[in-house]
């Protein structure tokens, strides 16, 4: 590790601890130095607030890893053209940065360290604003909501269709969505559950329990179609090597399925050769909504097959248990391509499974929006 990254990291491990301070000190000396910038934030920020922050540290801990950091940020930078931030908001957000670092670190900060931060915090900027002035894209899509289907209490899958101008993703990408009717300015991310198409539509699988998730309640409870969402930049990379020969395991855990499916439409599309297995995992069988929609697939493709599983649900008259631990039972997966989607525990097991499995780790695609 360059000295650089040994500062940024021993640093960090300073207020680490104090992170909710952190925050709090950040915002509150962000707006304090330009009120015009909380116009650009949630009203309410406890938990709600923008995951600037949040990307910076994430980005401080990718430094040893140039070319992913700069993919990062440049997909940082393009996103963040939603909020209409500008070069000088940058500004006053790094001196917030290193105001909030000081004052959390305490007696065991020093210049060395200050330095280091200034000048990551530049690097940074620079590529998120190349990131946002190469892209000619809007900085986000009017989309109108076409359809809602609610799968019990707390999963709901919609269609929306993007308005004014085309919406190239690709497929196993997400997307940040806002609904202003429901929650001005809160933005979250979510994977787009079908391939890419002429029409401009897109799918959304979202489930949250009742009285958790402001913007996925809203999204499961209260969307409904003829609602106008906003949909920023498409990011990710969980997505198809085209050029590989490989058979590919997909396994999804819940609306995990969401990327998969993307993935699997887009297979249809020209797949011939690859087997392709998908190991769907819910806790009961009431939870795996999208088992009747894979099922269709695997009956017009040879190439597919799908296991499903329970792990909650005794009567289940499938596979049981955890997701993966179903598909460590049918490995070894070691010469194939691996997607994995679902929650960051269920994506860690599963990156265990493959690891044991001797899986290549440049084989093995997930995203966890930075969550791992
Ligand atoms: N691109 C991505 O990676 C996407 C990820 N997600 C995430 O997927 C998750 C889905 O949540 P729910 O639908 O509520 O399903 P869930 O995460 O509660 O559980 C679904 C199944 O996943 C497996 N699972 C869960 N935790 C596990 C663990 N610790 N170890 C092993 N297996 C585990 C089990 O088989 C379980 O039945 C959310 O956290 C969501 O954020 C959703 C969409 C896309």
């Amino acid at each position: 590790m360059d000295t650089f990254a040994r500062l940024l990291k021993e640093s960090w491990t300073l207020v680490e601890e104090d992170r909710v301070r952190l925050t709090e000190h950040f915002y509150a000396r962000t707006f304090l130095l330009d009120p015009e910038l909380r116009k650009l934030f949630p009203v309410q920020m406890s938990g709600q607030g923008d995951r600037l922050l949040e990307a910076i540290i994430a980005a401080i801990h990718t430094v040893d890893d140039p070319e992913g950091f700069d993919e990062f940020l440049r997909a940082l930078g393009r996103d963040h053209r939603k909020y209409h931030v500008d070069a000088a908001h940058y500004d006053t957000m790094g001196e917030a940065l290193l105001d909030a670092l000081r004052c959390t670190a305490g007696d065991g900060w020093n210049l060395a360290y200050d330095q280091a931060w200034r000048d990551a915090y530049a690097a940074i900027v620079e590529k998120m604003l190349a990131g946002a002035a190469a892209d000619t894209n809007p900085a986000f899509w009017h989309a109108e909501v076409l359809t809602h289907e609610r799968f019990g209490s707390d999963t709901a899958v919609f269609t929306c269709r993007a308005l004014q101008h085309p919406l190239s993703w690709k497929a196993g990408q997400y997307v940040s969505i806002e609904a202003p009717r429901y929650h001005p300015r809160v933005w979250r991310t979510y994977s787009v559950a079908n391939a890419p198409n002429d029409d401009n539509v897109l799918e959304f699988h979202i489930r949250t329990p009742a009285g958790a998730g402001w913007l996925s309640g809203a999204l499961v409870r209260r969307l409904q179609p003829g609602d106008l969402l906003r949909v920023a930049a498409p990011m990710g990379s969980m997505t198809l090597d085209r050029s590989s020969e490989r058979d590919i395991l997909c396994v999804a855990g819940g609306v995990g399925l969401a990327p998969i499916k993307a993935l699997l439409e887009e297979l249809t599309s020209f797949n011939l050769t690859r087997w392709v297995h998908v190991f769907y995992g819910a806790h009961t069988k009431a939870d795996l909504y999208g088992l009747d929609g894979l099922r269709e697939l695997v009956a017009a493709h040879p190439w597919l097959s799908v296991t499903p599983a329970c792990s909650d649900d005794p009567d289940f008259d499938g596979e049981q248990g955890e997701i993966t631990d179903v598909v460590a039972r049918y490995g070894p997966w070691t010469a194939h391509d691996c997607y994995v989607s679902g929650s960051a525990p269920m994506v860690r097991s599963t990156l265990r499974v493959l690891a044991a499995d001797e899986v290549l780790p440049q084989r093995i695609r997930y995203d966890t929006f930075g969550n791992l």
